[in-house]
């Protein structure tokens, strides 16, 4: 095969091959010694102001050694439960507490439940008596306060005491950081704990035991994927080839990347890495957005203003066939372990050459105190300025659907600008609306992102508000069916659900972004009404 590619670096069972001209950032991290001092855990690189925070948040780079002491336990937790015909994982956890924990799943094909969710049909679904009783749930959370992971719990609490299992305690595992509120619940009731390194931020702990516990219990082997860590953990520091910087250099030289899987054996590491880069990198007016495609050249996949780069786990190196025309701009290529670390260097390094702290999230935190606040004191009294068929329509002068994506797209129409579609639905039952992404990127030459509500508030969700301001956003809702209550709590899962929703709109209203808010009172009939709007749509 002929190289169609300007650039590939292999080591330790991972190759990064692209025809971006990279060699400006790449000479850049290697002259000034970057690998080395990320290996030694230097937390002085990304400024003063991001010292305290790097001090603590660098465990990651070598964790997954001591990643080896989970093995056996949870070998020996996971028969255990078997022998009391228990085999089924659901996972209450947001953000870095379940995203690592999906992609190994879908990888492996363990069919883990992952709830992060507050959308009350996708969390009852969950709640059936057959699959309770064979059910073990696993609470991940490193602060141990994050309200939906604590939602959830509580979910499954009462539905555990409503089919009459009365040692519920024992169903759940729970993992988080030490001193946490929820190892002290985990030894108050006798729940199996599992501490984590607390040295460790939420995005990058794949390898510690966020991403290991669940994955374990649901019969992956975690010592392989260690391993695969461990071994391309050995470039990282290397004179010769060193693929994780020629990563972080195509990360930092656009604003925007494009992921896709390229089907040969990873699946869906494009959305556990969106939550790396846009929670590190999108701040201070500045960052890399992350988009996830819907599988290799999907709409908006290439752009002057992006790379598109596709993730497969062939161990060859090389992109997956076809012509140099149709190569991406980034091929990365390994098994998972050594993918994970990977993307965690590369966002760091990313990081250093941008200027920006890849460790802390400043603007999660403003959604979630309006969240707070309107839990409190109520909703706003919003009208829609109009009403087509199921759909309402807030946040925009047209009268139609079709004329409000139309007034979407043109505001995206300016420099820079992207559409961020952000769906606070059911991400199973509902999840034919996410058409709408590649449809809006077929018809606009801006880069469009979707996101789950309330997941994405734990990743592009930072970006929208830190990052660039050039965001237009679609935000959509839908009425709720069966509503579900939370035990202990003044609100329900449906109310959480308005509460999270109405409260980012604030947050990006309060910046001046172009918002339209499309509300369906019947949900099925409003996303058939949606994509044919688009369709209408030249
Ligand atoms: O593990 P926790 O503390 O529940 O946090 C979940 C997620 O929320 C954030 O802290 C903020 O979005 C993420 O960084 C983190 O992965």
């Amino acid at each position: 095969m002929s190289e169609p590619m300007g650039k590939m670096e292999a080591a330790g069972g991972l190759a990064v091959t692209t025809g971006v001209d990279v060699n400006a950032g790449v000479d850049r991290l290697r002259t000034e010694g970057i690998p080395a001092k990320v290996a030694a855990k230097d937390a002085t690189l990304w400024g003063p102001e991001a010292e305290e925070e790097a001090s603590i948040r660098l465990g990651w780079v070598d964790t997954f050694v001591q990643s080896k002491e989970l093995v056996a336990p949870l070998a020996k937790l996971r028969a255990e439960l078997a022998e009391q015909g228990i085999d089924h994982v659901a996972l209450c956890g947001m953000g870095g507490s379940s995203l690592a924990p999906e992609v190994i799943s879908r990888t492996l094909g363990l069919g883990i439940s992952v709830l992060d969710s507050t959308d009350p049909g996708q969390i009852l679904a969950e709640l059936g008596e057959a699959s309770l009783r064979r059910t073990v749930v696993v609470v991940s959370s490193k602060s141990g306060s994050t309200v939906e992971t604590d939602s959830q719990r509580r979910g499954f609490e009462a539905a555990f005491k409503g089919v009459g299992i009365e040692d519920y305690a024992k169903r759940f595992v729970f993992v988080t950081d030490p001193d946490s509120e929820l190892e002290k619940l985990a030894n108050a009731q006798g729940s199996h704990l599992f501490l984590a390194d607390a040295t460790v931020g939420g995005r990058y702990s794949a390898l510690t035991a966020f991403g290991l516990v669940p994955t374990a219990l649901a019969g992956a082997d975690i010592a392989e994927l260690i391993d695969q860590a461990e071994e391309f953990a050995t470039s990282i520091t290397s004179e010769g080839d060193n693929p994780a910087v020629v990563l972080g250099a195509v990360i930092a030289a656009r604003p925007t990347i494009t992921i896709a899987d390229d089907g040969t054996g990873i699946v869906g590491l494009g959305d556990w890495a969106e939550q790396l880069i846009a929670e590190s990198l999108g701040k201070d007016g500045k960052g890399t957005l992350p988009v996830v495609l819907e599988g290799p050249a999907a709409p908006g996949a290439r752009g002057a203003d992006r790379v598109y780069a596709t993730v497969g786990g062939s161990s060859t190196g090389l992109p997956a066939s076809g012509s140099a025309l149709a190569m991406p701009d980034v091929v990365v290529n390994g098994p998972l372990g050594a993918q994970f670390l990977a993307w965690e260097l590369a966002t760091a390094y990313a990081g250093y050459l941008i200027g920006i702290d890849p460790f802390n999230q400043p603007n999660v935190t403003e959604s979630k105190e309006n969240t707070k606040r309107l839990l409190a004191e109520g909703l706003p009294d919003e009208r829609p300025h109009a009403v087509d068929g199921a759909v309402e329509i807030y946040g925009s002068h047209a009268d139609t659907v079709a004329g409000a994506l139309g007034e979407i797209l043109t505001d995206a129409d300016s420099e820079g600008a992207y559409i961020a579609v952000m769906a606070y639905l059911d991400r199973i039952d509902d999840a034919e609306v996410a058409q709408l992404r590649a449809g809006l990127a077929e018809r606009t030459g801006a880069p469009v992102t979707w996101g789950w509500g309330p997941r994405f508030l734990h990743s592009t969700g930072q970006f929208h508000k830190g990052g660039r301001q050039t965001g237009v956003f679609l935000q959509i809702t839908g009425e709720v069916g069966e509503d579900l209550l939370i035990p202990d709590r003044e609100f329900t899962f449906a109310g959480l659900q308005a509460a999270q929703a109405a409260g980012d709109r604030q947050a990006l209203q309060s910046r001046g972004r172009p918002l339209v808010r499309l509300h369906l009172t019947d949900r099925k009939r409003g996303i058939n009404q949606l994509v044919h709007a688009l369709r209408e749509l030249s």
